[in-house]
């Protein structure tokens, strides 16, 4: 069994439309608002946390790299002011990079980078540490280095003085041997010689020890400097040992010496000092290079999380990309989705449902208002529609009743005579056109009154009501216009039909009401109903008009009224057509 489909209220159907299309966008609204505040708080989470990594770590590697500057300036600089401005400047720096390698923890989220970020810290707490013993050994390093520029200084203004007073007594040697050349006193020649030999021995041994006192100075590292100590102290003995022998000068010989001892020889010697400013300083560089070495690992990790935080920020991106290239497809699908779903309302509801079903209607109503009350009505499963369609419905069936009111007679059944004259006048305008004959046959009940007042109005109302049933029931009066022309006047319109077939019908209609024996005591007629009838054929031209063929059937009634009734006259209109359409 076929179930009947509830009907909906078309309100009703256009809330929840409303309220699905209101609901699907604010979801679509919803869930785009969503994705793009996470894109946007990823987006964020990328600049905050990776962008910011990468500056840190930048900044971080950039201040390493001029911490391990500041170290490499300090080992190769001698100059105690620039030394000790160049110290308070490794000292801010390792807390700069202290600072930064606190904001770089504060960001890792990695156990091992947190290891190493502290390994890093501690690193630069030791440098800093070592802040006090670096200093120390600075200035160490720069007292010694000073002492022993000022032995340098010493030895340099006695090697002066003793090159002047060595030579100036050869010049006194070279005069004398001269003037002894002119005496021919050889032996005292010979001894001056011997005298001018030993003391430019003794000036070639003292300058050959000032020259490696000299290089003491650029030595610098502590296997030259004992080498250079070793000769020197060889080539001091030496001297020593030559102003004990010498003959000549001994005491300004060992004036000099004792002038050079205290530099060579002693706890302050040139050596010493030296040695300990070598040595401090190697210690300091040493600890500097320690310190050059975990800033390098500094500016090592730090270039290293530029490039992991740039390869991270690469991924994100690439993966923000792909997430913001499916939230445009999304957007784009939900577009699409939102776009039929407007569609298929506006087809299947508004245009199927609404639009098609009110255009049929408005149709229906056309069809009905032009009297063609057998238009079916169309179908809706809107409410209010529907009650559109039942109203419809009311007012065609109240249509059906109103034409049929218009065009039939209420007593007999058989067409009235507006209808009659409104069908006649339309078949003579198409005659016009097209030329055809037409017959009227007119027929009238014979002593009707006498009827009435014999039997009563009801019986003569029956009577009349068999008559018109019998006549629609005839064969030859199928498809004619068969009409209550007015009392007991009956009318057929019969087109396309000559006079001969015309008189024909006209006679089986007479014989048909004659043969339904209605009895009528007073009729003359073997006391049954008869009808007279007349008969007109027409070939209709631009003159004839409806009331010129009904004048001619009357004439012809008449005639048939006057010829003792019970009969059937033809008016004379010369048509004698005798064909049936
Ligand atoms: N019962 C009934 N009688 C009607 C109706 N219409 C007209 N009549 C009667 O029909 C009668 C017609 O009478 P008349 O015109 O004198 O004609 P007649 O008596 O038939 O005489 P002839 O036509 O000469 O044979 C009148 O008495 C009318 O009252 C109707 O609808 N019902």
């Amino acid at each position: 069994m076929k179930s009947i489909k509830p009907l909906i209220s078309l309100k009703k159907k256009i809330r929840l439309l409303f309220y699905i299309v209101v609901f699907l966008t604010l979801a679509i609204g919803l869930v785009s608002i969503c994705l793009s505040i996470d894109l946007q708080k990823r987006v964020d989470m990328m600049i905050n946390h990776h962008i910011n990594e990468i500056v840190y770590a930048l900044e971080l590697s950039k201040e390493s790299q001029k911490l391990q500057v500041i170290s490499a300036k300090l080992s190769k600089n001698d100059s105690e002011e620039q030394r000790t401005l160049l110290l308070s400047d490794l000292q801010r720096q390792w807390q700069t990079l202290a600072r930064g390698l606190e904001k770089l923890t504060s960001m890792a989220s990695h156990d091992e980078r947190i290891k190493k970020l502290n390994r890093l810290s501690s690193d630069i707490k030791k440098a800093t540490e070592q802040q006090p013993l670096l200093e120390q050994l600075t200035e160490t390093a720069i007292a010694a280095q000073i002492q022993a520029s000022h032995l340098h200084l010493n030895m340099e203004l006695i090697q002066k003085g003793f090159a002047r007073s060595v030579q100036k007594l050869l010049g006194i040697l070279d005069q004398y041997a001269n003037t002894l050349l002119g005496t021919q006193a050889f032996n005292e020649l010979k001894r001056v010689l011997d005298e001018h030999r030993q003391l430019a021995q003794f000036l070639h041994q003292g300058e050959e020890l000032f020259r490696l006192v000299a290089a003491v100075n650029k030595s610098s590292d502590n296997a030259e400097l004992n080498l250079l100590q070793r000769e020197s102290m060889r080539h001091f003995l030496a001297l020593k040992q030559h102003s004990m022998d010498s003959i000549v000068a001994k005491e300004i010989q060992s004036d000099w010496i004792s002038q050079i001892e205290p530099n060579l020889v002693g706890e302050a010697n040139i050596f010493a000092f030296s040695r300990e400013a070598l040595n401090s300083k190697r210690i300091a560089d040493t600890y500097l290079e320690i310190q050059a070495s975990s800033a390098q690992d500094i500016a090592r990790f730090s270039s290293e999380r530029v490039e992991e935080a740039n390869k991270q920020v690469n991924l994100a991106g690439a993966e923000l990309k792909n997430d913001s290239n499916s939230f445009v497809i999304l957007i784009f699908i939900a577009g699409v989705l939102y776009t039929f779903l407007i569609w298929l309302t506006n087809w299947h509801f508004i245009s199927k449902g609404i639009i098609q079903p009110v255009i049929a209607t408005s149709n229906a109503m056309q069809a009905i208002a032009h009297e063609k009350t057998d238009t079916p009505l169309p179908k809706t499963n809107n409410l209010e529609l529907q009650q559109m369609v039942s109203s419809l419905e009311t007012l065609k069936s109240y249509a059906a009743q109103v034409k049929a009111i218009s065009e039939i007679d209420g007593l007999t059944g058989a067409f009235n005579r507006r209808y009659f004259d409104l069908r006649l006048v339309q078949a003579i305008q198409s005659a016009h056109n097209k030329p055809h004959p037409l017959s009227i046959i007119l027929f009238d009940v014979d002593n009707f009154k006498q009827f009435n007042d014999r039997y009563g109005h009801v019986s003569g109302d029956q009577c009349l009501k068999q008559i018109s049933a019998s006549m629609k029931e005839m064969p030859e009066l199928q498809d004619r216009i068969f009409a209550r022309y007015g009392g007991e006047e009956f009318i057929v319109f019969l087109p396309y039909t000559g006079a001969t077939l015309a008189k024909e019908i006209a006679e089986l209609m007479r014989e048909k009401i004659f043969h339904l024996q209605i009895p009528h005591e007073d009729s003359v007629h073997r006391q049954h109903i008869t009808v007279s009838i007349g008969v007109c054929t027409t070939l209709p031209n631009n003159d004839t008009t409806t009331e010129s063929i009904i004048i001619q059937a009357d004439k012809a009634l008449y005639e048939a009224k006057q010829a003792g009734k019970n009969c059937v006259r033809a008016a004379d209109t010369g048509v004698i057509f005798t064909e049936l359409s």
